[in-house]
């Protein structure tokens, strides 16, 4: 399961938690300006917007899982298993492989409009990238400071959502989540009244009442229930370490801890990592499993104009602060 929220003070910022059972082996990836892009079917992007992000990188190609430009949009893929299905290659439109999208899309656009009229000509295909790694089941949030969209490649053609609340999960289709909030629209972070009955003298024993009934389960349906409610009533000042923190203890509400998924026979699904980039200034930080303290990768720190990939390693290990 995999989480996606944004969120905005005086900036920007856009994250995920990528939760699973083993790491592809990822890398913060910076992909300057001047690296050439070279698209299975859409020829080649020699200059383009500067990319930071979370990626493997197979053959000096980075795949992002999610990342932002320059502009300050971002972009993230979580599993949609069962429904993502990609097209065959049609003649007349830009056909994109899937594990492309990503780069096509921040390599180019400045914002969800923009984005828009990238993908009215896109046809999102079947070409995997090569047999080590086949097609992922994705869909897709894509985001600037003004709104959200999801992207859900199916087989009955490829939809282009609003998304109102910012934030993405997993299974079912976007319309279905959205729907499912309906069923929770009497949730409030306001302590409730007694309207069960006015002849019963019910009262609120307890701080946080007025969320009694928020899923707790990790199934993608509750996070996405538990990681909206969360994201649309955080509140914070607007200073960086502010919104940062903010930030992570809004995906924390969805954090997936060892032991409490079991996906095989001693396999558990954990939040590997969780990302939070200031997409206004082309930051990104992250902490992972097994490192709580914060990272940061700044890309205005290197030089954008390049044509090789920047790539530093995920830190892992807890760091401890002792006091005495
Ligand atoms: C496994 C990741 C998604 C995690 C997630 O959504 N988990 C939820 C599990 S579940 O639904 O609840 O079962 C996805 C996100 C991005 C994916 C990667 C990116 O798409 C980039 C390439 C794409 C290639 O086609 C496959 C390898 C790959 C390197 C992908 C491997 C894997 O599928 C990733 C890492």
């Amino acid at each position: 399961m995999c989480t996606a929220a944004t969120y905005k003070t005086r900036d920007f910022y856009f994250g995920r938690t990528l939760d699973y059972e083993f790491s592809y082996g990822d890398q913060i990836t910076i992909t300057p300006r001047n690296y050439p892009f070279h698209f299975r079917h859409a020829g080649v992007i020699d200059t383009h917007f500067a990319i930071i992000g979370m990626a493997h990188v197979a053959e000096n190609y980075p795949l992002y899982y999610d990342a932002i430009n320059e502009k300050g949009l971002g972009m993230a893929g979580l599993n949609f298993v069962g429904n993502a299905a990609y097209a065959d290659v049609k003649p007349g439109l830009d056909n994109i492989a899937q594990f492309e999208f990503i780069p096509w899309i921040l390599s180019q656009c400045a914002s969800v409009a923009e984005v828009r009229t990238l993908l009215a000509r896109m046809n999102l295909v079947n070409t995997p990238f090569s047999k080590q790694f086949p097609l992922a089941q994705l869909h897709w949030i894509i985001s600037d400071k003004e709104e959200s969209i999801t992207v859900e490649s199916m087989s009955d053609g490829l939809h282009i959502y609003d998304n109102p609340v910012g934030v993405l999960t997993n299974n079912p289709p976007f319309p279905q989540q959205m729907f499912q909030l309906n069923n929770y629209m009497h949730l409030s972070p306001k302590q409730p009244a007694n309207t069960f009955a006015d002849d019963l003298a019910l009262s609120a024993y307890s701080r946080g009442m007025g969320a009694l009934g928020l899923p707790g389960d990790l199934s993608s349906a509750s996070r996405f229930v538990r990681v909206a409610f969360t994201r649309m009533n955080a509140r914070s000042g607007d200073s960086e370490l502010e919104s940062v923190s903010q930030f992570f203890h809004i995906l924390g509400s969805v954090d997936q801890q060892r032991g409490c998924c079991e996906v095989a026979d001693g396999k558990y699904e954990i939040t590997l990592y969780t990302s939070c980039c200031n997409a206004t200034k082309g930051i990104y930080y992250y902490t992972t499993y097994e490192n709580h303290q914060i990272t940061a990768v700044d890309m205005k720190r290197e030089n954008l104009d390049s044509r090789t990939l920047i790539c530093y390693p995920v830190i892992q290990g807890e760091k401890i602060h002792f006091q005495n």
